[in-house]
């Protein structure tokens, strides 16, 4: 399969890593030019819990040097750069092109669409960890897994096909058409952990320090879940809060995603993880304060690491 990994940082290097090594024609496309200029002149460094191996057979280029059409674009940017990365390779997206979003949050159908009708939209989960420690160098370790369908819901070849692609590739990959299910139980996890973290520059196990973390936590799991439920998705409340009290016994030392972007100065995923939960949450009148105060205590920070107000962004 000829496949475009468009954010070829952490989880894109990994994912276009392994299916290159599966025999896939792999280009990564991205704007790291360091990045680029690594994996241009040593190959892709990737350091799984089998090897450290360098992976060459694949291309790296930035958006407008990239060409031809690929049978499958992967969307691995961070959630606030989806729509400008698709404008930067419109150029490649055919009429019989599909594109994929393994990315967290929500309402990434929604951008995709504005380049590729929903029939041609695969949407997934994943839970495979990956961090990009160095121009060139991708780190996974652990297990994952990675739940996927049409945008659409149909029953379609094409989806069975990339799932098996990933699956051959070590990604362990399903067809799963609870996906929804799947997609909203990680946006409650990463609504609580993520916004927390960040908002109090906790690692993950630091919430368990006292009784309020994890109260915290099951506050915003239960109200994203509320939501998803009044959505028509089917959900499960306990399964969700053991998974995030697994990650505060478990995660020691992390620092999640976002607080790692909110130290670095960047802007955070927080607009299509929380902020998408409160604005669906008003659309069926149901109360989320936990989950609106931390989107708001987590704008003010990313506003002063930035050292600009966020223009816009204000809640009415
Ligand atoms: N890392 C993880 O363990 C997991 C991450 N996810 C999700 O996967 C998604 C990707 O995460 P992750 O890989 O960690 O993110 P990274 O920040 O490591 O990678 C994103 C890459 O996209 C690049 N990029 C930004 N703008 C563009 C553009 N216009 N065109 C092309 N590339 C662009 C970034 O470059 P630059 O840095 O220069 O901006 C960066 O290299 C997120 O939604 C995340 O929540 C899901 C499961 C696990
Ligand atoms: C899994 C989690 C929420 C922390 O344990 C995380 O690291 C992230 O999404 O960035």
């Amino acid at each position: 399969m000829k496949i475009t990994v468009v954010g070829a940082g952490a989880m894109g290097s990994l994912f276009g890593g392994l299916l290159a090594e599966r025999g896939h024609e792999v280009t990564l496309v991205d704007v790291n030019a360091a990045h680029l200029q690594a994996i241009q002149s040593q190959g892709l460094r990737l350091h799984t819990d089998q090897s450290d191996r360098h992976i060459r057979a694949l291309r790296a280029c930035r958006p407008d040097e990239a060409d031809g059409v690929p049978d499958l674009v992967l969307v691995f940017t961070k959630t606030l750069h989806t729509a400008s990365a698709l404008a930067g390779v419109a150029h490649l997206i055919g009429p019989e092109t599909h594109v994929l979003s393994l990315q967290n949050g929500l309402g990434n159908v929604e951008v995709i669409s504005q380049h590729a009708a929903l029939g041609r939209i695969l949407l997934g989960v994943t839970t495979w960890p990956a961090d990009l420690v160095g121009p060139g160098h991708v780190h996974s370790h652990g297990q994952g897994v990675v739940r996927l369908m049409s945008a659409d819901g149909r029953d379609r070849p094409f989806v069975a096909t990339v799932a098996q692609a990933l699956d051959e590739a070590g990604l362990a990959c399903t067809v799963d058409a609870a996906v929804w299910t799947a997609i909203w139980e990680k946006v409650a996890f990463n609504a609580a952990l993520n916004s927390i973290c960040t908002a109090t520059q906790c690692t993950v196990d630091q919430l368990g320090a006292i009784d309020d973390g994890p109260a915290l936590a099951f506050c915003v799991v239960d109200e994203v879940l509320a939501v998803a439920q009044a959505q028509g998705v089917t959900v499960h409340a306990d399964a969700c809060k053991a998974r995030v009290a697994d990650a505060i016994g478990r995660h020691v030392g992390h620092k999640p995603s976002m607080l790692q972007d909110v130290l670095a100065g960047r802007r955070t995923e927080i607009e299509s993880i929380n902020g998408a939960v409160v604005a669906a949450a008003a659309a069926h009148d149901i109360p989320v304060p936990c989950t609106r105060t931390l989107l708001q205590i987590v704008r003010l920070v990313q506003a002063r690491q930035a050292g600009t107000a966020p223009a816009g962004s204000v809640i009415h």
